[in-house]
This record gives structure tokens, sequence and C-alpha cells, in this order.
């Protein structure tokens, strides 16, 4: 089928490029001259036979609002727009009804699978109507991995990210969890092989995974990973996990401590931590390490 694709960075450029491979008919818009087919979004609507869809796939947020509420102004009543990006799940309903009011559908796709989905296929969760969801079933049939697993409609418009937003907490927890397993086993005398010790964890136990594997990748390529700086971003799902743990009084001990040591990392100096200094040499009389001042 045809369908024009909004943003063609890592993510939306890959995909274009699977669903390409597929037979669809991609007519991609980008900011950036180079990679795009259309200049506008006006002249992708043009180009677009109706009934139209269109996949959106840029940043969450702003871009992702400015860019439905232009195409609720150029779009038909029969048209459909899906926001693959990492949008938070309540924009969803605010999407949907905007576009709605002008007879056009709404889909949210939460995209896993990164740099490797063009070659793998992108898991997919899907949330809207299932009429809408129908509409684009040759478009997610192309980009989801081969075989039975990789798709779900997950439910009404908003379940796609929200789906997105906890496997995105689970991917939290278990890289923190390899991440400390790393630091303990490296900072024992007894084990000598730690990449190796990974490597051999890939087949047969408990905790074989593709992270795993990834892992075991980038201990190929720097064993010790001197070469890495010990600070990680985030981009919001962690974030909006916790945040709807807390309006369900759902605890998620791991996740959150997930979250909270990627902040962590982020700290050159921890002035909670100077706090705690402080205190125990105030009614201890422990000894604080004193900055140096000369810097
Ligand atoms: O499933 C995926 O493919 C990943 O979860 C991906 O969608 C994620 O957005 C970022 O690559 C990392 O997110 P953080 O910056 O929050 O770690």
């Amino acid at each position: 089928m045809q369908i024009g694709m909004i943003g063609l960075g890592r993510m939306g450029g890959n995909m274009a490029q699977r669903l390409r491979d597929n037979g669809h008919e991609v007519i991609g818009y980008d900011h950036s001259p180079d990679r795009r087919d259309v200049a506008s979004l006006p002249e992708l609507v043009e180009r677009l036979a109706a009934p139209r869809a269109v996949w959106v796939m840029v940043p969450a947020g702003e871009p992702t609002r400015a860019t439905i509420t232009e195409l609720s102004g150029l779009l038909s009543e029969g048209d459909i727009v899906v926001d693959g990006g990492n949008s938070h799940y309540l924009d969803d309903r605010h999407h949907a009804e905007e576009l709605g009011a002008r007879g056009i559908g709404f889909v949210d796709v939460g995209v896993s699978g990164g740099v490797w989905g063009r070659e793998n296929g992108y898991a997919l969760m899907a949330g809207g109507e299932a009429e809408h969801i129908d509409r684009v079933r040759p478009i997610f049939d192309a980009l989801k991995p081969t075989g039975d697993f990789g798709f779900v409609h997950a439910g009404g418009v908003g379940a796609g990210h929200y789906t997105k937003m906890v496997h995105n907490g689970i991917e939290y927890g278990m890289m923190q969890s390899f991440a400390e397993g790393y630091e303990l086993l490296a900072a024992s005398d007894i084990v000598h092989d730690v990449p190796g010790t990974f490597r051999s964890w890939k087949e047969g136990t408990v905790i074989r995974s593709w992270l795993l594997d990834l892992l075991v990748r980038a201990l190929d390529d720097d064993a010790d990973l001197s070469a890495i700086k010990g600070y990680a971003e985030d981009s919001g799902e962690g974030r909006w996990t916790v945040q709807a743990a807390v309006d369900h009084a759902v605890p998620l001990p791991v996740i959150t401590a997930a979250l909270y040591a990627r902040f962590a990392s982020r700290q050159e100096e921890s002035q909670a931590m100077k706090v705690v200094a402080a205190l125990r040499n105030q009614f201890g009389g422990h000894a604080v390490a004193k900055e140096d001042p000369a810097g």
C-alpha cells in the first residue's frame, strides 16, 4: 500500500526502507532536505491518494503535537494518522479527538527494535479502534518480525504507547540488573573472565536474552568498557512508567531504582551524599573527605 512517512531519522528512515523492501510505496518527509521525497507536509498530503495513511515518526512531545495539528488541517475525512513515536499515552487521547473531529482516524503504536529493526523487524504495540488498525494492517505486517509474534492490538487509543512505556520500564530494570551483576563480577578477584562468563550465559541459562547478547557484543568490543563513561541519559518513558505507578499506587521498586541510577550517573558530585557525610561528622565525629581547595 501507499503511506506517507514523516520523520526519516534513525527510526523512520529505517522503517521506510523496510517498507519499501516489502513492496510498499513510501513517500517521505523530513526537515533535512537530503533525506526527503517532498519538501513540505502540504506536498506530502497532495502526493498521497485518498483515503490517505500517514505515519508520524518524530520526537515525542511538541514536535509530534505540532505535526499532528498541522496534519489535522491538511488531511480529509477517511484518512488515517499513525503516531509511531515514543509519545506519552495521555497525548494520544487529545490527538484522537483533534483528528476525530474532522473524521480522520488515529492509531498510536509503540515501536521497539531500535537500529536492528530494519533487518529483524520491529515489535509493534497498537492502540485504537479495530477499524483503523485494520486499515494499516499491511504496513504493520511488513514492519513486524516474520512469525507469530511482534504485534499486539493492546486496546483503545493510548494502549499502544502505554504498553510501550511499560516495556521500556522493564527494559530499564533488566539493563540495570545486568549492569549490577557486571560490576559485582568485576569487583571480585575470584572471577578471572568476566566477558567469558557473560558469553557462557548466552545459552542454557535462565537469564539468556537479547539484552544479554548485546552486552556480550559490547564486551567483545571493549572487555572492560574502558572507553565508555558511566553516564546514562533517559528519553522519558522510564519516568512516565514511574509516574504511572504512583498514579495507580503500584509498587515498582526495581524500575524506579533503575531510573534513579541513571540520574545518579549524571552527577559529578552528589549533594545528598555531602549531607550524609556532614551529618556523620556532626553526630559521630566521623572523618569527611575534603574538596581540594585548588579545584
Ligand atoms: O524498545 C526499544 O527499541 C527502545 O526501548 C527504544 O524505544 C528506546 O526509546 C530508546 O532507545 C532508549 O530509551 P531511553 O533513552 O529511555 O533509555
